[in-house]
């Protein structure tokens, strides 16, 4: 099966070339509405876990605490599914994300006491200072630390990597490169992942988390690898925000393909997808007009849902408020924002 062409320039560890989180319990929770069970989440870590995936992130779609009148309410707490997931994965590290503000450090500790492993802070890419309490936090109580720069695309590589300096200072293991809203395209990739790379070496790692808003997400993994990234997100069946992540069953015959060992069983986790995750969820997260036009004007994944709900709302084209969100340059939190802008469109035309 291995025909590896371009050799690796770093690795995850002597096992593993990169190393897979599937945030399908995590991403994927924004295409379901917040609304996965137990059961749901017992099947899918079962799969995932026996196809050899290392990392399942599981919380609500908008990370811990995100449970609210502006996110979503979950059905169930998310640290009733964290601990289910924890139950259940026999290898599997289970991962938690959060963003502080959204939620607490108590948050952190009672996913550590549930059985979570990994503790994701994410940030917007400008705003690292924030999350240097929680990094430490985290380490103090044992846990693996992953930093998240959200919507990469906003901001050059150099300014990227003077933010994934201040996370790695703050005790953050591996700094990622988020391409919330599927913008980024193949070097403005490995652009970002090299400067960060010139800029923390090996004090600690990094990683990439795409969206298929563009239809890259898999060949900007790859970018990323090769540029130095070893951790990379993906989802089975792609679902997550927008037209969903980088799908980790895809993104795993790409690298058997080109000789990368992720350690992953394709056909167990093209299984898993299709048979567990795709059952899970309410339809296909689809490639449409409006996820092209997130990517396309670089707005946040998560506001998909929001959008389409206010565009009915007020009777307005859902690309149009899309387009607008981009140019105000929203960043998460902001889905307050999406009324203004149908309220916006609406007077104009009563006005045309
Ligand atoms: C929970 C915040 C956010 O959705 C993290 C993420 O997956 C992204 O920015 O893409
Ligand atoms: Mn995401």
């Amino acid at each position: 099966m291995s025909n590896q062409q371009i050799p690796p320039t770093k690795t995850y560890g002597p096992d593993l070339d990169l190393r897979i989180t599937d945030t399908s319990l995590r991403d994927g929770s924004h295409h379901k509405r917040h609304r996965f069970t137990t059961a749901e989440v017992r099947d899918v870590v079962t799969a995932l876990d026996g196809a050899g995936v290392p990392v399942i992130e599981v919380a609500h779609g908008d990370g811990l605490g995100g449970s609210s009148f502006n996110y979503g309410f979950s059905t169930t707490p998310e640290q009733e599914l964290i601990t289910t997931a924890a139950e259940t994965a026999r290898d599997a590290k289970i991962a938690v994300l959060m963003l502080p503000g959204v939620g607490v450090t108590d948050d952190i500790l009672i996913a550590r006491d549930n059985g979570a492993g990994v503790c994701r802070i994410a940030t917007h890419c400008t705003e690292a200072d924030v999350s240097a309490q929680h990094f430490g936090l985290a380490r103090e109580h044992g846990m693996e630390t992953v930093g998240f720069l959200m919507m990469a695309h906003s901001q050059p590589p150099e300014v990227l990597a003077a933010q994934a300096r201040i996370m790695v200072d703050a005790g953050c293991q591996c700094v990622y490169v988020v391409d919330s809203a599927g913008a980024l395209v193949l070097e403005q990739v490995s652009q970002r992942v090299e400067a960060i790379e010139a800029e923390i070496g090996s004090q600690a790692q990094i990683g990439f988390h795409g969206h298929e808003n563009l239809g890259v997400a898999v060949a900007n993994s790859i970018a990323a690898f090769r540029a130095g990234a070893v951790q990379i997100d993906g989802s089975a069946r792609r679902f997550g925000a927008g037209a969903g992540n980088t799908p980790v069953e895809a993104l795993v015959g790409v690298c058997d393909k080109l000789g990368y060992r992720t350690g992953v069983d394709f056909f167990a986790a093209a299984d898993a997808a299709e048979d567990v995750v795709r059952p899970a969820m309410p339809e296909e997260c689809l490639l449409d007009r409006s996820a092209l036009t997130m990517g396309y004007a670089g707005v946040y994944s998560s506001f998909l849902k929001h959008a389409a709900q206010q565009a009915q709302r007020y009777d307005v084209p859902e690309a149009q408020l899309l387009v607008r969100a981009g140019q105000r340059k929203l960043v998460g939190g902001q889905e307050d924002q999406l009324i203004d802008i149908a309220l916006e469109l609406r007077a104009e035309r009563s006005q045309a």
